[in-house]
């Protein structure tokens, strides 16, 4: 899903405006409404839409409504994600074929939409769910149209039904239909004419087919590419003939892609499956709910990556992450990694921006430093660097946590409770901890900047056993089960990865 990283990242850029104060006033969640609308406008969903949008999120958060003591930022992240999601979900259930009875489902859309392509994987997707399918070329106006259909069908071995010399499409659908229908098949999808622009002959014959064949479905395939002109067109297919579904396709692609989700709008039905490749298993069932959560949480990853690499901690720390993870890592290191913390911002908003379960884990990490909100973490940190600060150059270049003997001497030389110090030297040796974990994980040998852009799962499929158990030691109790356990870690490992690899195309 390439091309709607963008308009993923861009909400996410929104939700980060949410900032972490504890008031949160009105001009900063208009703030956010106004950039999720520029996101959707600049993926190209259709205007109408997203003002609909903005007025749904609005009311959602109108002060009456909300109880007292709400936390008001999930309230707004909430009614954003919830727009979405109706944006793509006409409440509809999808016309679903039903076995031991003959299902006649027609495919409709525009010359070049992936149509012919299309007709195939459907088929495949249920021949594999124990269905018969058949398919049959109605397609008269293009040239080439049988033959591409028999070559599909051919491969997936799924009979087929068509005249290459009958010109008349009300001819071929309806005996091919009426063959089909006696042969026992259980699924018979008809493959119609796509024509260059929406030309009315078009539509008058997909009208006389559809009243011919009588079809249980009609599926409108949209290419994801066509942009804000695909709410007319899914308009002009709807006025003809009654739309049961709709197949976006070709979001592998480079287009903006939010257009052709607005033709769920326009035809008020639901998307059944999406098309991201052009193999015959390149289609995936659409769920409105998990769609907009991937699209979110493909944007949190990317900003992720953005944030990471816009430290610059090789640069500013250049032997920190080296000492981590090479035995080194001493007070002096520590202080720069607090350093880091306090760049990275709030630990929330970090939280916020790993997906799922690696949320979590950093979660138990706070929970582990001693929990709290954004403001006491900070806080915290904050002290831990004052002590720091009284140290002697020696003592900074310690990597064991300092002998109890020179607590007193620190906490009085801080203005810290002595309580502080001996927290900060816990801190030290998990910290340490860390580091001796994530040598397991990585090479030797690398440097800092590649340890900083070392994914495990950047040039292969799975972890390696030692790298697995690591990561288990790694991982605070319970927090690997709450991620989907070891392949739910891979998932997000994966996922980055195809993040870095994206950027590294520059695209
Ligand atoms: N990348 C990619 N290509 C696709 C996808 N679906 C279809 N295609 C390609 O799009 C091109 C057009 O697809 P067809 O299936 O021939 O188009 P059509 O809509 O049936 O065309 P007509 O029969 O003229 O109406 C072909 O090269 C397909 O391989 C997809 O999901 N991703």
């Amino acid at each position: 899903m390439s091309m709607l990283v963008d308009l993923g990242k861009g909400i996410v850029d929104a939700f980060g405006k949410l900032g972490t104060n504890l008031i949160l006033d009105d001009k900063t969640i208009d703030a956010v409404i106004r950039d999720v609308t520029m996101a959707l406008l600049k993926a190209d969903v259709n205007a109408s839409y997203v003002q609909k949008l903005r007025d749904e999120v609005k009311s959602q958060l109108d002060p009456k409504k909300i109880a007292e003591g709400a936390n008001k930022r999930d309230l707004v992240r909430q009614a954003i994600i919830q727009s979405l999601i109706k944006l793509v979900d006409p409440g509809i259930p999808p016309f679903q074929p039903k076995k031991g009875k003959t299902n006649v489902v027609m495919f409709v859309g525009l010359q070049g939409s992936g149509k012919t392509t299309t007709v195939a994987k459907y088929a495949r997707y249920y021949q594999r769910k124990g269905f018969k399918p058949a398919l049959i070329c109605a397609d008269t106006f293009r040239a080439g149209a049988f033959e591409q259909l028999q070559q599909n069908a051919t491969k997936i071995k799924v009979p087929f039904w068509g005249k290459k010399d009958e010109t008349d499409p009300l001819v071929i659908a309806e005996t091919g239909v009426n063959f089909m229908k006696q042969e026992k098949f259980d699924l018979i999808i008809v493959d119609t004419s796509g024509r260059h622009k929406q030309s009315a002959d078009l539509l008058n014959e997909m009208e006389q087919v559809a009243n011919t064949i009588k079809p249980d479905d009609i599926v409108l395939v949209m290419d994801s590419s066509i942009g804000q002109s695909a709410y007319d067109q899914a308009a002009a297919f709807r006025s003809k003939v009654k739309i049961g579904s709709v197949i976006i396709t070709k979001l592998d692609g480079h287009a903006k892609g939010g257009g052709a989700l607005a033709a769920v709008a326009a035809t008020n039905s639901p998307i059944t499956f999406l098309g991201d490749g052009e193999g015959f298993d390149a289609l995936r069932v659409f769920n409105p709910s998990s769609f907009i959560s991937t699209l979110i949480g493909a944007g949190d990853i990317n900003a992720l990556v953005d944030k990471i690499e816009g430290l610059n901690i090789t640069k500013k720390a250049p032997d920190m992450i080296t000492n981590l993870v090479g035995d080194k890592f001493c007070m002096k290191d520590m202080r720069s990694m607090f350093e880091m913390f306090e760049d990275i911002g709030p630990v929330s908003q970090m939280m916020e921006m790993i997906p799922g379960g690696m949320g979590r884990m950093y979660e138990n990490l706070r929970q582990q430093t001693g929990g709290g909100s954004d403001e006491d973490v900070a806080g915290r940190m904050r002290k831990f660097v004052t002590i720091l600060d009284s140290m002697t150059p020696k003592e900074l270049a310690m990597t064991k946590p300092l002998p109890p003997e020179r607590y007193p001497r620190l906490a009085r030389g801080s203005g810290q409770p002595l309580g502080m110090v001996e927290y900060l030297m816990q801190s030290f040796k998990l910290f340490a901890k860390m580091g001796q974990q994530m040598k397991q994980i990585m090479p030797s040998g690398l440097s800092a900047e590649e340890m900083m852009k070392y994914n495990p799962l950047q040039n292969k499929n799975k972890l390696d056993p030692r790298q697995q158990a690591a990561i288990a030691k790694m991982m605070p109790p319970g927090t690997l089960q709450q991620m989907g356990g070891m392949s739910g870690f891979e998932n997000l490992m994966r996922k980055m990865a195809d993040v870095e690899k994206q950027k590294g195309k520059g695209g």
